[in-house]
Order: structure tokens, then sequence, then C-alpha cells
């Protein structure tokens, strides 16, 4: 989870805590109750975002005065921005939740400050009263006084249940956005994007060594204008299939654009010098035909160039050389497998 994703996923108890936590010290400020202030002030105390609490104390210190303005930009920064990049629909749906919630807690807070009101009455009256009659009816109004606010606080649960429930199909929807921001529409595997995370990681870790394969698939152009551009999709697609089929804990495939692709292989060079010969007899054995009348069979094969990283090598300088290992595969008349220099030769 990024530093900037703020989580509701506390019990009931703990949620109900926190609003009882945030609302004095909105009180303090002269805060208003909307549901952008809700928000914030619930997240500060909620203490998961440093930077979200240090922002909120130094704009709204207790002798400063209240800018809406400057709430709704907190608000839009730490909720909307970055919690929901790109997805509109559950941005959407965040508003009315928190709007919703704000209007449970404001209805929760005005029937307890009655109740409050109506024990301070009782215990008056009960003070002076020597009439039993009339202990007994405020005896009566004060129960049916707290069975009303009971009934109010179950309520309250209820909808905070209820918005519980709705922050969990909202994670949802992130997450289903997130994935579908890391795959490649076309063939269905990690795409560039997953692909920059994950060679990250595999170089973060110098045990077992990393090596990177580049794929770049021959003459595509050729293909594309002999059988048509609905058929070269169709060729990065088998590929694509033909790659995820080799996936394993140790071997991460994505689409690196275009008509290439690249192999992350956590391990010795030697194993993944074999599997780019094995990605390299498989794509040459794909076979495709023209659309009638036409009765024309393609071929396609791949130029691939492997590398295995160096101690503490960055992305780019392995990407870069395992590219170079590439071109002198194109250079050398394709459909062949080329090493990069090894890392004892540095
Ligand atoms: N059908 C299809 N073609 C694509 C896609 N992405 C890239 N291409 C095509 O891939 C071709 C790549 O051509 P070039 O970079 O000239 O390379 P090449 O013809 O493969 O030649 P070499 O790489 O030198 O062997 C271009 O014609 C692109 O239009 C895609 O998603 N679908």
């Amino acid at each position: 989870m990024s530093r900037d994703m703020l989580e509701f996923n506390e019990d009931l108890e703990t949620s109900a805590d926190y609003l009882r936590k945030a609302i004095p010290l909105m009180v303090q400020r002269g805060i208003p109750p909307t549901p952008y202030n809700y928000a914030l002030w619930y997240a500060h105390v909620q203490g998961l975002n440093p930077e979200l609490s240090r922002e909120l104390l130094a704009e709204f210190p207790v002798s400063g005065s209240y800018s809406a303005k400057k709430s709704e930009s907190l608000f839009f920064k730490y909720f909307i921005k970055n919690y929901l990049p790109n997805n509109p629909k559950a941005q959407n749906l965040l508003v009315s939740l928190v709007a919703q919630l704000a209007r449970a807690v404001a209805r929760n807070l005005a029937g307890s400050q009655q109740y409050g009101d109506s024990l301070r009455e009782a215990r008056q009256i009960l003070d002076q009263a020597s009439d039993p009659m009339l202990i007994q009816e405020t005896l009566s109004q004060l129960l049916a006084d707290t069975r009303a606010v009971e009934g109010m606080h179950q309520e309250f649960q209820g909808e905070l249940q209820s918005a519980r429930d709705e922050v969990e199909l909202l994670k949802q929807e992130l997450a289903r956005t997130q994935q579908r921001a890391l795959v490649d529409a076309l063939t269905n595997i990690p795409n560039r994007r997953a692909f920059d995370h994950a060679l990250l990681r595999a170089l973060q870790d110098p045990e077992p060594p990393t090596c990177l394969l580049l794929l770049d698939l021959d003459h595509f152009k050729q293909c594309n204008d002999t059988f048509g551009h609905l058929m070269g999709d169709r060729v990065l697609q088998i590929t694509g299939q033909l790659l995820a089929d080799l996936r394993d804990e140790q071997v991460f495939v994505a689409r690196y654009g275009g008509e290439e692709f690249a192999i992350i292989v956590e391990g010795r060079l030697e194993r993944a010098v074999a599997l780019a010969e094995q990605v390299r007899k498989q794509v040459s054995a794909i076979r495709f035909r023209q659309k009638p009348p036409a009765s024309g069979v393609g071929t396609v094969t791949t130029s691939i160039g492997v590398v295995e990283a160096r101690a503490h090598e960055r992305p780019e300088e392995l990407i870069e050389r395992a590219d170079r290992a590439l071109y002198r595969a194109k250079s050398a008349g394709r459909d062949r497998v080329e090493v990069g220099e090894t890392p004892a030769a540095d």
C-alpha cells in the first residue's frame, strides 16, 4: 500500500471511537460538520497518514480561522486524487459515501444532545420533587428517552455497517482498476508498467541472480502488410499466450510494447538462455493462414537478447544491455538468441 492510501477497515466500535475523537477536534476549531471535514478529521485521528495530519493541523490551528476552500482542496488531495486515481466511478461513490456518513453522524449527534438535555432536566426535577406521581412520570419519560436514543444508536450502527460494506465495494473496485492498469489489453499478459515494477523488485534481491530476455518479432511490419493488421494482432496474442504458459515462480513475462516482449528470469544465465531457445523454437512453429480466397500460410520468427544482471545494476542499464544483445541478434540474421556480456566481464 502506498503511503498516500487511506484505509477504512476498522470494526464498528473502533470507527465510532475515531468519530468521537474527531468531533471535539473539529468543535475546538470551529470546523463545520461537512462531509469533507468529517473525512479529513476521521483520517487524522486514525493516524495512518502523518502527512495528512501535519498538513491538516498546520492549515487549521486551534486559534486559526476556517476556510472551506482549504478543506476541500485537502479532501481532494488525500481522498479523491491519491486514493482513487483515474477512476471517476469510484470517486463518485466515495463522495456520496462520505456525504451519507456525515448525515448519519449529524443526526446521531443531534439526538445525543437532546438526550443530554432531557437527562439534565430530569435530574433537576428529581432533585426537587417530592410528589411520587411526578417522580413516576419523570422516570417514565426518562425511560422512553433512553429507548429512543438506544434505537437511534442502533440505526447509526446499521448505517456505519452499510458504509463499511460500501467501502469494501470501493476497495474491490479500486483493486480491479489497479489490476486492469497492469495488464496489456491485447495479449492479456502483464504490460510494460507491470514489467517495470517486477524488474525493480527482482533487482532488489541479489540472490538468485536476475536475467532479462528481450524478444522482438522479426519483420513484423511485413507480417502486418501481408496478412493484415488483425492477423498481426492475433500473432501477438498467440505469442503472449505461449509466453504466459512459461510462467512460474521464477519466470515473469510481459508485453514490453508493440511487437516486443520481455521475460524476467530469477535464476542463472544458463536457465535464461535455455528458455530463450525454447521460446525462439516455439514462436517459429506458429502457423497462420491468410483469409480465403488467399491461401498463404504465415510463419513468424523472433530475435532474443539475453543478459544476466550485474551486482547493483539499475533496471535501465540492464534493459540497455539486453537491447544491445537483441540488436546483435537482428543484425546477425534474426531468428536467434544473443547473450549479452556476462557479469564476469566487468
Ligand atoms: N498488428 C499489430 N501490429 C503492431 C502492433 N504494435 C506494433 N505493430 C507493428 O509492428 C511493426 C514493427 O515494425 P518494425 O519496428 O519496422 O520492425 P519489423 O518489421 O518487425 O522488423 P525487425 O524488427 O527489424 O525485424 C510495425 O509495423 C507496427 O505497426 C500491434 O499491436 N498490432
